[in-house]
């Protein structure tokens, strides 16, 4: 900040807790924090991977433009010898969907979690090179989320020791995988595996696509890309591919590893949705700070619209969710990491809890993130439409993350099938464990009693946490009774699917809400850090209570009194965060390149700065419009209607 002026100085001076500490509790370690701030000044500095044109390019040159990008990325991923973490970094800053974030991310983990060691010997050193680049061809255009409905077909030739990948209709076609359209020279496509005549279930097998000398598709496979999707710029960087038949290399794998590369897949989706947020965020909260509306006396200053509670009400919650999804997300990688050394020994025990909770979590944020991106336009109002504010752009790029990888509300029904399972299991011999071990304590939570009498009640965790388990058992438990009155429990999980999945967002916010009461309970270095985490951890979860009264009241976790105190509590922890608000989101230590937003700028310098890139519009580039003399001057001179008198 050199040189420049802070308009934000007064606020970052009101912080009453230590942000470089607060720095290094975001970023999970010193390690991690200093290596994304090294890595994130590289890309900012560095002039290819300006991103402030991306709305007015044409989808070709858009597309080309992200082609350039990912050669000089993998350029400066060689020259300097960056490490696997520090090249995922620099990929995740230079912010670009493209094809390598399927080739990183899905292509190279189905190989390491699918593939045989004598697969991965050949395949994973020509993809860690990009000597291949790969995709992840599940999804095709009559099914997606109905993985055992995938029409391809994989019919082994034992003549010649090869399997025939066709897509025997129009809908078999592989419809949407990243990376695809124009790309991708290999990918592992998902097929049901037929040999001697019969059928075995959907597997994954490695086909190469096109041709490593001239790039065309090999014979018999016609590929192409689908077509424009949601918004300018934004995810239409990617290329996702429609392809059809194939010849193909082999693959025999359990049908739970395959799962494997979905739970992992999901799991990051959980991590990235904290970035996303945070994002928003960041910019609606400074922008928050700089805007100025009503309240002057005198001709006085005006009042910065984060001051109104209405404001804080909408803004704080997300602040607090970015924090909470950051801890869940750190939370759900070690349940990972468990799991799969788990699965390396065989051991596929912890595999349903792993699969609910990947897919639980992954729906619960990516859909609360994608809700909140928006609300954030909101709260910057007029300006927020802007695609200078970044948040247009930014809502394109992630609301699809509501559907990939998985339909939120097909998600939730996994786990609404796991917690129903739980709950019929209760009394037997199985124990509830992990995420659902409070359902051992299912008789104390069907009839305990909430102990709030006064606002300040609310800010005991145990208190909390009672309550949202209590709801949570008491909503499953319900679901389950109704459950039990069908004569068939597969129509009956039909009919019941609203209140399922209701069951499993209560389940999926307790997660969260215990998952951020556990981190408070590590020792966390840094004057006033613990504190503040400590509201915030009390504004997601209030907040979640009173967005939800209707589900605790009607389970009877709480009265109507406490869940009025709750709402005072809440507004009082607004009040207390609002001078550690600008604070908090510097703790993200984004760069102004990676925000990608006037309004989010970090010296809060937003009018000039609005100004100066209005004028950068194409449409700017003469004062007379193209089109002018064709079409308005006619208008003005009233030349058609005097040509027909
Ligand atoms: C810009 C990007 C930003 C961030 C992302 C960050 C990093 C990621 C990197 C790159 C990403 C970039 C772009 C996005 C790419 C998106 C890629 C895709 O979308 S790939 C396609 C993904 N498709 C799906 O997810 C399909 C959804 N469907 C399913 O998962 C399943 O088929 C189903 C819905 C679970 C099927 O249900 P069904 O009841 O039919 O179940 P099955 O018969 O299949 O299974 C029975 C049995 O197995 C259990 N089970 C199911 N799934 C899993 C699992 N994943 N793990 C473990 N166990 C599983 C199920 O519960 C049943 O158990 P049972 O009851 O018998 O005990
Ligand atoms: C940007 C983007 C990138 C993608 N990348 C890839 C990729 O790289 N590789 C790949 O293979 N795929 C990819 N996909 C595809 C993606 O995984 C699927 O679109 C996703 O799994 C959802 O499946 P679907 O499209 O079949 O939705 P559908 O299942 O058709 O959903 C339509 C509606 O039906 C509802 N529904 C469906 N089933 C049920 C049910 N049982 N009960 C109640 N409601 C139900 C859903 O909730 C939804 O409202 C991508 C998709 C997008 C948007």
């Amino acid at each position: 900040m050199d040189g420049v002026v802070d308009h934000l100085a007064d606020e970052r001076n009101k912080a009453q807790f230590d942000v470089e500490e607060m720095k290094i509790v975001w970023a999970g370690s010193r390690h991690v924090f200093e290596l994304s701030d090294r890595i994130a000044r590289l890309v900012a500095s560095d002039p290819v991977f300006r991103k402030d044109n991306r709305a007015t390019l044409s989808r070709k040159d858009l597309f080309k433009n992200t082609l350039r990008k990912a050669a000089h990325a993998w350029k400066r991923i060689i020259e300097l010898r960056l490490s696997e973490e520090e090249a995922s970094k620099l990929r995740f800053y230079v912010d670009e969907a493209a094809f390598t974030d399927l080739h990183w991310g899905m292509f190279v983990p189905a190989i390491k979690g699918q593939a045989t060691e004598e697969q991965q010997q050949k395949w994973l050193p020509l993809a860690y090179k990009m000597q291949i680049i790969g995709c992840y061809a599940q999804t095709e255009l009559g099914h997606g989320s109905n993985v055992q409905g995938l029409e391809t077909t994989a019919t082994f030739d034992p003549q010649t020791d090869e399997f025939d990948i066709h897509s025997p209709t129009l809908t078999s076609s592989k419809w949407w995988p990243g990376g695809l359209g124009k790309v991708s020279t290999h990918a592992v496509v998902y097929a049901r595996l037929i040999t001697d005549g019969q059928e075995h279930g959907v597997h994954g097998f490695i086909v190469q696509l096109r041709s490593l000398d001239d790039h065309l598709p090999l014979p018999g496979i016609t590929i192409g890309d689908i077509g424009m999707k949601f918004g300018n710029g934004a995810y239409n960087t990617m290329d996702n591919g429609v392809t059809r038949n194939g010849k193909c290399v082999r693959s025999n794998v359990p049908r739970q590893l395959i799962y494997g590369t979905m739970v992992f897949v999901r799991q990051t989706i959980v991590s990235d949705a904290s970035c996303a947020l945070s994002r928003a965020v960041c910019i609606a909260t400074r922008y928050s700070a700089v805007r100025r509306q009503f309240g002057s006396q005198n001709g006085g200053v005006e009042t910065q619209v984060i001051d109104y509670k209405t404001q804080q009400n909408r803004l704080f919650p997300l602040l607090a969710a970015a924090y909470a999804f950051r801890f869940v997300g750190e939370w759900l990688k070690w349940l990972y990491t468990d799991v799969t050394q788990r699965l390396q020994a065989n051991d596929f025990s912890t595999l349903p809890e792993a699969h609910a909770c990947t897919a639980g979590l992954k729906s619960l944020t990516t859909t609360f993130t994608a809700d909140a991106i928006e609300e954030c336009r909101k709260l910057c109002g007029g300006h927020g439409y802007l695609c200078s504010s970044g948040l247009p752009e930014l809502f394109a790029v992630y609301v699809p993350a509501c559907t990939y990888e998985g339909d939120n509300v097909v998600l939730l029904l996994q786990v609404a099938r796991f917690l129903m399972k739980t709950v019929s299991q209760l009394g037997s011999e199985k124990k509830p464990v992990g995420t659902t071990a409070y359902m051992g304590r299912v008789e104390h939570l069907m009839q305990c009693r909430c102990s709030v009498q006064k606002a300040e009640d609310w800010l005991n965790p145990n208190t909390i946490l009672e309550a949202f388990e209590a709801r949570t058992a008491r909503m499953s438990v319900a679901v389950a009774q109704k459950l039990a009155q069908f004569a068939n429990p597969e129509e009956g999980f039909l009919e019941l699917s609203p209140n399922l999945v209701e069951a499993s967002v209560a389940h999926c916010q307790l997660i969260v809400v215990s998952k951020f009461i556990e981190k408070l309970q590590q020792d966390i270095p840094g004057k006033g850090v613990k504190e503040l985490l400590g509201m915030l951890c009390n504004i997601y979860a209030l907040n979640i209570l009173h967005k939800h009264l209707g589900d605790f009241l009607s389970t009877g976790s709480i009265t109507p009194k406490q869940g009025s105190l709750a709402n005072d509590q809440l507004r009082s922890l607004y009040s207390q965060v609002r001078p550690n608000a600008i604070a908090l989101v510097d703790a993200f230590n984004y760069t102004d390149h990676y925000l990608g937003s006037v309004l989010g700028r970090y010296d809060g310098n937003v009018y000039p700065k609005l100004y100066e890139e209005a004028w950068k519009d194409p449409l700017n580039d003469s004062v007379v419009p193209d089109g002018y003399h064709e079409y308005i001057r006619p208008l003005l001179k009233n030349q058609l209607r005097n040509a027909r008198l």
